[in-house]
Formats: C-alpha cells, structure tokens, sequence
C-alpha cells in the first residue's frame, strides 16, 4: 500500500458511488455512438507532477468529438494569434446548445469556440499547407497534448460525414455571413475527423492537465502551447466550455470544462490538474450524467472550486524583528558595541505577486523607527516569477532610498538576477550572517 493510494481510493470511491446510475442516453444522432456500452464508466486524474490516477475504464477508447474543441482552439490561437482568431470567432457563451444554428448578431461571428459554428471556424483557421496539412497538423497537436500518438476512428467518422449535415448548414450559414479568410465549408469535413479521433479518459486527463499546466504536458515535459493559450483556453472553457449549463457550472463545480457527445468530460485545476470522466449516457444539455456528478462530488469533497478561498499560503513571510551577534543586549550595550538593530524579514517558497505584496508588507512593518536596518533573507525561497520580481526590486528601492540600511541574503542571485548593483539598490549577500553583520555595523558620519 502507497500513501498516493489515498487519491486512488477517493475516485475508486466516486467510481462505486455513480457506477449503478442509468440515468441519461446515449447520443444517436451520430449513428456509431449508439454503439457505446452505457456501463463504461472511468475517472482519471493527472498532477502537475505527472502522476497519473484512475479508477474504472480509463483505457477504453472513445472518439474525443467536442472535447477537441478547447485543444483545436489552443492550435489556432497559437498559430493565428488570440487577436486574429477573435476577430472571427468570438469569446461569449452563447446560452445556446452546442449545435445551436446562430451567429452573433451584428458581427456574424460563432459565439465562442466551443459550440459547433465557432468549433468549426476555428478548425478553418488551422492553416492547411501541401507540407503541413490541416489534419494533420491537428492529430499532431491532440497527439503532443495526450503524450501519445493517437488515430481516427475511421467507422465514428463515416458515420458522422454521412449524417452531418446539421454541421455543414452551419459550415455554409458562417460564409454567407462574412468575409473569411478561411472557408468553413471546407474544413468541416476536417472537424468531423477531429471529432472522430480516438482517445481514453487517461489521454483526456493528460490533455486537461497540460492546459492546467500552463501548455506543458507534465507527464512527457513536451511544451505543446504558451502558456498565455493555455490560460485563454481556459478561460474560455469556463465561460462556454458546458454550453449553456456553463452557468450553472461554474456556480457549482467551478472548474473550466469541456464535454462531448461520446461520453469524455474533462476539467482542469489551474496550476493543479487534470481531470476526466468516460461515461457515454448524455443528460439533455450533451453532457454525461455520470461524469458531471462525479466531477461536481470530486470537486465538492476536495474545495476544487476556483473561486473558493484559496489558503493563503500563511507561511510566505516571517517577521524577526531583531536578529543581530547581540540579540537580547539593551540599547546601550548595543550601541557601546556600535551596532544596530536589524530586522529581518524571511520568504520562503514560491514568491509571485501575492506573496510580494506580503514581503513588502513586512519590510515595512519592520521598521522604521526602532529597527532602521533590515535585511531581506530570501534563502527559503524556490521561486520568483517576472512580477514579484519588479515588484521585490522596486519596493527594496524604495527602502533605500527613504533612508534605510537595507541588505538582502540572497545567494542564489534569484533576486538581483544578473548581478547588477544599481545605485539606490540594496545591498546582496550570499548569507544571513553577512547580511546582518553588515546591516548591524554601525556607520559613522
Ligand atoms: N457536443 C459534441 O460533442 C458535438 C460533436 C459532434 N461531432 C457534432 O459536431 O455534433
């Protein structure tokens, strides 16, 4: 027995919970997809780690259908650009389904990429080379977001393309209203063998967590989109990924999500993991019964929803407000010694803007009348990101330039970066000891 078994358990859990529902159909309209077996029934989850866990049937293949639709997006947006792409398909829920025949009114754009208008402008927009063409380009970058080579479920797809007229009228809607670049028409023979493309819950899970992981396939280290798509997407699911149960959605589970009519749902915890469900029986809205309780509980049980409360990270900062070679001497004694008080302020962990914001907080705090001296220790610190960065440096800057001795233990040059000393910027050590001492040494004149 592993302690991780823990994490395993509570989906085995759920798993046992939800398997004996019968509630919901199974999607007919694709004629293939009636095929499913209504008792399959799995859970994965994958960490930012890459740790991978599931319970049930969780490499059973399904074709993917609409949950292509966030990664097909995150494609275009990184080969068009996020302005580009928004100038043809638009970023609104659309409180419509998700093969709604509608446009947005005034603009003739799709509502957003996740019902089927916007799904499939936003394949068009894939560029399509005789080098590179379109869907292949497609099954490569669904591929890369999965960590393995996945193929078309060629029976899915002819069976689609036979039925699909629905998809194509929207195809033919999209370029009467609008001067494409692109032609919609065309490319909605390639979106059905997107939709068509075979995955497992694992696979979906692997893909939610390489969106939550800032584009970064955690399991095989393959940085598949910047970063800033995979936040756009995810934005995007948030807002439109369950159609018009997003809502809804939102309000109870929290978490961007995509669903699809074979029976995948995926959602993902920003910064935190990947999650998906297989459960081929549908509610009315397109969405598996099984899969959205059982996200609604996971989420539920373990506070996943993205507006709660996050912990603050209660041990960002620690206050010492005297630490010094004299540190119970009474001020005479100290100043006979000709040293001073210093405070010193501890990071430690990751430093991004929230936690920058408590730093400066403290530097403040610790002075300035008693304690004129104050050192920055950030030896316990993991991280810096770009903002915490500027926003430590400035602040330090300001420190002294109102006058007070400042030094900062910094001996993995996380903070000083290149090493530059510019005036008005405190002093660096590569250890405590020598940032207080220094800091602690009295000046004359
Ligand atoms: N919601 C879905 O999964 C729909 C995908 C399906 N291929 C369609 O276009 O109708």
């Amino acid at each position: 027995m592993n302690a991780a078994d823990a994490v395993t358990d509570a989906l085995c859990e759920l798993h046992t919970r939800f398997a004996g529902l019968r509630d919901g159909r199974l999607a007919d309209y694709i004629p293939q997809l009636a095929l499913a077996d209504p008792d399959a029934f799995g859970l994965a989850l994958i960490s930012m780690d890459g740790h991978r866990y599931s319970a049930g049937d969780v490499e059973v293949p399904f074709t993917v259908q609409s949950v292509s639709k966030p990664f097909v997006y995150a494609l275009s947006l990184s080969v068009v650009g996020l302005d580009e792409v928004g100038r043809w398909v638009g970023a609104e829920p659309s409180g419509e389904a998700f093969n709604a025949i509608s446009l947005e009114p005034g603009t003739g754009r799709p509502a957003n990429a996740m019902v089927n208008a916007g799904a499939i402008l936003t394949t068009a927009l894939v560029p399509d080379t005789r080098h590179a063409p379109r869907f292949d380009r497609i099954l490569d970058y669904l591929s890369r977001f999965a960590g393995r080579q996945l193929d078309v479920d060629e029976q899915v797809y002819a069976s689609e393309a036979l039925t699909g007229d629905r998809n194509r009228a929207l195809a033919y809607l999209i370029r009467s209203a609008g001067p494409l670049p692109v032609d919609p028409v065309a490319a909605v023979e390639t979106y059905f063998r997107q939709c068509a493309v075979r995955v497992t819950a694992l696979d979906l899970a692997t893909m939610a967590a390489t969106l939550a992981n800032g584009g970064v396939n955690p399991v095989t280290g393959d940085a598949v989109v910047p970063e800033p798509v995979a936040a756009h997407v995810l934005a995007v699911m948030a807002t439109c990924g369950m159609y018009d149960a997003s809502g809804d959605w939102l309000l109870r589970v929290g978490l961007p999500a995509k669903s699809g009519v074979s029976g995948g749902l995926i959602a993902a915890g920003p910064a935190r993991f990947g999650l998906a469900t297989y459960s081929p029986l549908l509610n009315p809205a397109g969405t598996s019964v099984r899969g959205h309780l059982a996200l609604g509980a996971l989420s539920e049980r373990f506070g996943l929803h993205l507006m709660h409360n996050p912990a603050l990270a209660g041990s960002t900062v620690t206050l010492v407000t005297t630490a010094d070679d004299l540190p119970s001497a009474p001020t005479g004694e100290r100043e006979r010694a000709g040293r001073e008080r210093v405070a010193v302020v501890a990071a430690q962990g990751a430093l991004d803007f929230t936690a920058a914001e408590r730093v400066l907080y403290a530097l403040d705090e610790s002075g300035p009348q008693e304690t004129a001296a104050v050192v920055l220790d950030l030896r316990r610190v993991t991280d810096i990101d770009t903002a915490a960065r500027a926003m430590l440096n400035s602040g330090l800057a300001r420190l002294t330039g109102s006058g007070r001795r400042t030094a900062v233990a910094d001996p993995a040059d996380r903070l000083v970066g290149q090493g530059t000393a510019a005036a008005g910027a405190p002093r660096y050590f590569a250890s405590r000891e020598e940032a207080v001492d220094w800091c602690a040494t009295r000046r004359t004149g």
